[in-house]
């Protein structure tokens, strides 16, 4: 099983369940917006506790209520990709990726950083500021900082959001060479059921 999460969320005033039973390479977590998505990615990287329920990832159980058991996030071996990106600003790109490498354990990658900079297309950018680079570029230096901190899964939360139609389309061949190359589990993201739901093998849709 790559995800198996049913848990009870409350991110606000209402509670929220999320469910997801997958063994596919990479699931889809669709919903409207404000129905829980980030929250429910926010739970599976331990950045938001559940108030009740049980959240496994190839097979290891990381919040269980019924036992209270809570991995902390920085034990889960998360590589997040949050919607905003997120990239530190007074790094440069290789400052960035640095230090997400700094971050793997010895022998966690399982894939080069010449890998990962190829496959994501990011090699003319490792000298340019964050605040430079355009939405696409960002998104893409973004996956290669969670690939090098040597994460067991991926999780992207709407990765194609606000790129435009050709940036879309090339970031979408991007996460389907990562699905086939690198065979972490992911799960991502979307608002709607859009052309990233093709990249799925499994979509579970929040209420
Ligand atoms: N820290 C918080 N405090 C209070 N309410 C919150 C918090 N985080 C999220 N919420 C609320 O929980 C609900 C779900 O938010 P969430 O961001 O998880 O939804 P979403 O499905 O990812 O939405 P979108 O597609 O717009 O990103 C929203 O009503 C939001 O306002």
């Amino acid at each position: 099983m790559s995800f198996e999460i049913d848990v009870t969320l409350r991110p606000g005033e209402h509670p929220m369940r999320c469910v997801i039973s997958s063994t596919a390479s990479v699931a889809v977590l669709i919903g409207p917006s404000g129905v829980g998505k980030t929250s429910a990615l926010n739970a599976i990287a331990g950045l938001l506790r559940p108030e009740q329920g049980r959240i496994a990832v190839s097979g290891e159980t990381l919040f269980n209520s019924a036992t209270d058991l809570h991995v902390a996030p920085e034990r889960r071996g998360v590589g997040y990709v949050f919607q905003d990106a997120r990239l530190f600003p007074h790094r440069r790109v290789a400052g960035n990726l640095a230090f997400a490498e700094r971050l793997a354990e010895k022998g966690a990658s399982v894939i080069s950083r010449s890998d990962i900079i190829e496959i994501l297309e990011i090699g003319d950018l490792l000298n340019r500021w964050p605040a430079t680079l355009s939405g696409g570029e960002t998104k893409r230096v973004a996956i290669a900082r969670a690939l090098l901190s040597g994460p067991k899964y991926l999780l992207l939360d709407e990765p194609l959001a606000s790129l435009d139609a050709d940036r879309a389309n090339a970031l979408y061949h991007l996460i389907e060479r990562i699905r086939d190359e690198i065979g972490l589990p992911i799960l991502l993201v979307s608002h709607s059921a859009s052309d990233i739901t093709r990249l799925a093998g499994d979509v579970f849709a929040m209420k």
